[in-house]
């Protein structure tokens, strides 16, 4: 866009420079002209004047002539008063004459003209005293007078000549500056026509080029206005319409499905798992992730359908018109098979899913907002069913959405408010009947509904994300919570399968450990085997990571996973807790009993430690000490108690609880 509004600039100022000269200097040469014809005529007019000085001139001269033959022909010395006249006019004419060559001496344009005038100034005073002289002569003595007057013609003479073929010469001259000046005139208004076309020609020049460029300018305003159109309803990312076009175009096919009597789907569609890719290989991967599932899901639509992006990894399409409602099924599990093939972006090679929840028209509603809200419902019971597959709305769905979506606020307003405690669960020593650690459960302090256990807001923050920052809070708490207690007692804290997703989890612990100064040794991390599912090589290094830091590992909830041998080999785990449903049935069912046997010996060989789980009775406390369960843990001994409460447990109940036990097993 830069380009072009550059160049008609750079176009407009070279043409405006050029106008600026054009008139710069048909301006210099009008004047500079009319300065030349100005000066033509000035020559003319002097040379005229010049002339007219000299016919004068050659006036007197006759004058001159006729007065002194005059007086010679009077010369008698009887009439002396007359001749003394005749005297007084010669010198008068004579004056008459020097005065007009003198003149013309000084105004001679040329320096040929001047130096001939300065010659015949020169004849003239020589003439001057020969003329004066004859009369004065001619008056005293005629006879020496006409002898004198000899002289006098002949100096007349020759300045008679001199003067005439000066007038020649003046005339010639006053001929050329005359032709001059006409010549002058003609190539001046030539000029000028010239000029004038060129200029009518430049002018003609800029008006067609200010016309182009105009037309240009229109035309780019209009195709940038078509460009900003076509951006404000689309996604710059992906090229996708966007939300806005989404729902004009939603509008529109309502009211067409309206008059055909034909359906429309909207289908929601959110991406299993992006987040961790966009966390874990950069915000560059993950959008050239959602470039290329823009691109897929383009190949999943037919000619009349739309999809659009309508923010982070959440896009929606629009099926329409649809005769059946398989149809919207179909299109469904065709967007989500082809978003779960493998990717290769950038060198990464990645595995996402997608989820899709669909709405109809008009069969769940005919109004354009309701229909995506009722889609993003279904959507999101397809995530919490499982994700990678497809909800149609159903009533009834929204009531319990709501309050997911209620539960869901609430908890995010919980964290920023730190409603949460932390509980603590002994873990005893049946050997020795001490307390060698405590387990910290969270609770959640609701201002109305009270105390809310793990259960119910876990699996949430789980799927949202939010068990990272609850979870680094459980840490740090429980580690500053342990300092007090004595320096042997372990502290257990429960680490979710999600929060091994991200970077987070190692600078978490270090954290916590840093800042509460706990020695990393009396820090175990429970983990499940959900953990090592997916990614399992990712969760391993992170085990090693944090257990090179000294931190200990145990298995939680051992025995209730898939295929929990195969993952003990995956990692040397500190500790295996059997889970309490094998314990709780262990009087009465011979499996479970078998299984807490195998369990112990299991752990005896691999040199890992082993912990019951919901020991309530002492039969119980019984049967796996028996077994060889090196710790034990339940509301035999305590439930979880507040945090306040661990040092007075860790002083009085557990260790005569077992010990009556043990004393009881030993009668
Ligand atoms: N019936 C019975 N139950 C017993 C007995 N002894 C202990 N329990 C309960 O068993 C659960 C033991 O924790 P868990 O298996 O790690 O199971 C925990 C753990 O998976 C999860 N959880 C608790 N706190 C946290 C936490 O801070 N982070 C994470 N990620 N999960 C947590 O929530 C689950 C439930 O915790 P709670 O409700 O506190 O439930 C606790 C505890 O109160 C008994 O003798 N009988």
């Amino acid at each position: 866009m830069r380009q072009p509004l550059w160049s008609i600039r750079m176009v407009l100022i070279m043409l405006g420079t050029l106008s600026v000269a054009v008139v710069v200097g048909l301006a210099s040469f009008g004047l500079f002209g009319i300065e030349r014809q100005l000066e033509a005529r000035r020559n003319v007019v002097r040379l005229e004047q010049i002339l007219i000085n000299h016919n004068n001139a050659d006036n007197f001269m006759d004058d001159v002539r006729a007065d002194v033959l005059r007086a010679l022909k009077t010369a008698d010395g009887t009439n002396r008063e007359g001749g003394d006249k005749i005297l007084a006019e010669v010198k008068h004419h004579i004056d008459t004459v020097k005065t007009a060559i003198s003149e013309n001496l000084a105004g001679a344009p040329s320096a040929d003209l001047r130096e001939s005038y300065s010659r015949i100034a020169g004849l003239a005073e020589a003439f001057a005293p020969s003329g004066q002289h004859a009369v004065e002569l001619a008056l005293e003595d005629p006879i020496a007078g006409s002898a004198n007057y000899e002289r006098f013609r002949q100096t007349f003479t020759a300045l008679e000549s001199a003067m005439d073929d000066q007038r020649e010469v003046l005339q010639k001259k006053l001929l050329g500056v005359r032709n001059d000046a006409a010549l002058t005139a003609v190539r001046v208004e030539n000029l000028i026509v010239a000029y004038s076309i060129i200029g009518v020609l430049l002018l003609a020049l800029m008006t067609a080029v200010s016309v182009k460029i105009a037309q240009r300018i229109t035309t780019e305003l209009a195709s940038s206005k078509e460009e900003a159109n076509r951006l404000a309803l689309h996604d710059t990312l992906t090229g996708l319409p966007n939300r806005a076009f989404l729902a004009s175009h939603l509008a529109k096919a309502l009211t067409q499905a309206e008059e055909q009597d034909s359906m429309v789907a909207v289908l929601c569609l959110d991406l299993d798992r992006f987040k961790q890719v966009n966390d874990t290989l950069g915000h560059p991967i993950g959008d050239a992730l959602l470039r290329a599932v823009a691109d897929r899901i383009r190949t999943c639509l037919r000619e009349n359908d739309i999809a659009a992006r309508l923010g982070g990894d959440e896009f929606a399409i629009v099926q329409s018109p649809l005769g059946r409602v398989e149809e919207a099924g179909t299109l469904a599990q065709r967007v989500v098979d082809t978003l779960s093939k493998p990717y290769v972006i950038l060198g990464h090679q990645i595995m996402i899913g997608a989820s899709v929840g669909i709405a109809l028209a008009p069969i769940d509603t005919n109004d354009a907002g309701e229909l995506l809200k009722m889609a993003d419902i279904a959507l999101y019971r397809a995530k919490s069913d499982g994700r990678g597959l497809f909800r149609v709305f159903e009533r009834g769905m929204d009531t319990k959405l709501q309050a997911r979506r209620a539960l869901e606020l609430d908890l995010r307003a919980a964290i920023e408010l730190q409603q949460f405690e932390l509980h603590y669960q002994p873990l005893v020593d049946v050997v020795s009947g001490r307390v060698s650690g405590l387990e910290a459960l969270i609770r959640w302090k609701h201002p109305e509904r009270g105390m809310i256990g793990p259960d119910e807001f876990i699996p949430l923050a789980e799927e949202t994300g939010l068990i990272v920052p609850l979870g680094a809070w459980v840490l740090h708490q429980a580690c500053t919570d342990a300092v007090a207690w004595p320096g042997d007692v372990k502290i257990a804290v429960n680490v979710s399968p999600a929060q091994f997703k991200g970077p987070e989890l190692v600078t978490a612990v270090l954290d916590a450990l840093t800042l509460s100064g706990l020695h990393p040794a009396r820090l175990e991390l429970e983990i499940t085997e959900t953990a090592l599912l997916s990614d399992a090589s990712g969760t391993v290094a992170v085990l090693h990571e944090l257990r090179a830091k000294g931190v200990r590992i145990a298995m939680d909830d051992f025995g209730t996973g898939y295929s929990s041998l195969g993952y003990l080999r995956s990692f040397p785990f500190d500790k295996i807790k059997i889970d309490r449903c094998f314990v709780r049935e262990i009087e009465t069912s011979a499996d479970c009993k078998a299984i807490v046997r195998a369990v112990t010996s299991l752990g005896v060989s691999l040199g890992i430690s082993t912990t019951a789980e919901g020991v309530e009775t002492s039969a119980q406390l019984e049967h796996v000490r028996a077994e060889g369960c090196d710790q034990v843990q339940g509301y035999l001994f305590s439930r979880p108690v507040p945090a306040r409460d661990v040092l007075v447990l860790l002083g009085h109940c557990i260790p005569s609880a077992v010990h009556e036990t043990a004393s009881t097993l030993a009668a």
